[in-house]
């Protein structure tokens, strides 16, 4: 099997130190650069606390496409600087795999048409968690009989977007099975701005960060005299890994823009 180069976009993040161990344990993957904020010109193997790669690192993906032979970017970064990768990367070519949150419908629709203009494949994944996209998949399916929803997401506290993009993902995803439902009350009150928490299509999202927490979330439903609750935990970083290794995989057979890891599971 031919090795699929790989440059990953923040290899020192919680995150990244994970998908270095699972690249060095894919015999078909190959770490061909890595993209750091800073580190420009050493190698993964001289960072303390790093696997033993050869790979160059860079501080400017264009620098690093310029100078290396890759077939897909792995981005691991933050909201922003994900955004402008996937974009780079796509412009070359190179097929990206982009971690991170907070891509707006607009920016879904114009990496969309760009992807397909490049006949290049790309895959966003607000999670990688395959239990987490099992409890995607399920809250979808429950929606239709229990439309009333309300989701609260919790995150460790160095989390800089919310809703979390696993949130605003299944609540789009249960939009598209139920009418718009105007939940709780009709004369309720927030007597302190938030109590009730953000609203999407009538549905409530709570977001929760605290220390301790990684990635968490319940979606839970209520009919007459029944609640149902649907609930996925990720207690460790590598729970993401075997999601992020078959979005590499998959990346390099598709020639459009994916968003979510639901539409390449079976
Ligand atoms: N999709 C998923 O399943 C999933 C799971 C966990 C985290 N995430 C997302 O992945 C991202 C990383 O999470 P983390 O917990 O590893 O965060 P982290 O803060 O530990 O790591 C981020 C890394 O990105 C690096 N970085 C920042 N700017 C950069 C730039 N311009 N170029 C290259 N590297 C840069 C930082 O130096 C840092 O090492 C976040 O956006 C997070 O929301 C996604
Ligand atoms: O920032 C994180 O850590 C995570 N973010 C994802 C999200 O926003 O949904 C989920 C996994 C962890």
């Amino acid at each position: 099997m031919e090795k699929i180069r790989i440059v990953l976009a923040g290899p020192r993040g919680k995150m990244g130190t994970e998908a270095l161990k699972m690249i060095e344990s894919t015999p078909h993957f190959e770490l061909a650069a890595a993209v750091d904020s800073r580190n420009g010109g050493k190698r993964i193997k001289d960072i303390v606390g790093l696997p033993s790669f050869e790979a160059l690192i860079y501080e400017d993906l264009h620098v690093c496409l310029d100078e290396t032979v890759a077939d897909v970017l792995i981005d691991l970064t933050k909201p922003e600087i994900g955004k402008k990768h996937l974009e780079i990367a796509l412009e070359r070519n190179v097929r990206p795999v982009i971690g991170t949150t907070g891509f707006s419908d607009e920016d879904l629709r114009r990496l969309s048409d760009l992807a397909a203009d490049r006949q290049t494949g790309a895959i966003i994944a607000p999670n990688f968690a395959i239990g987490a996209i099992l409890m995607m998949k399920f809250s979808q399916m429950a929606a239709k009989y229990l439309p009333h929803v309300e989701i609260i997401e919790k995150h460790h506290d160095q989390k800089l977007d919310a809703p979390s993009g696993t949130a605003l993902k299944t609540a789009q995803l249960i939009t598209e099975v139920r009418e718009s439902v105007k939940q709780g009350h009709p004369e309720e009150t927030e007597d302190l701005p938030g109590a009730r928490g953000a609203e999407l299509d009538g549905m409530r999202i709570h977001s929760v960060r605290l220390p301790g927490l990684v990635a968490h979330q319940e979606v839970i439903f209520g009919g007459e005299g029944q609640t149902l609750t649907i609930k996925h935990d990720s207690m460790n970083r590598a729970s993401f890994m075997p999601g992020v290794k078959l979005a590499v995989e998959r990346v390099m057979k598709i020639d459009q823009l994916v968003y979510g890891l639901e539409n390449i599971i079976e």
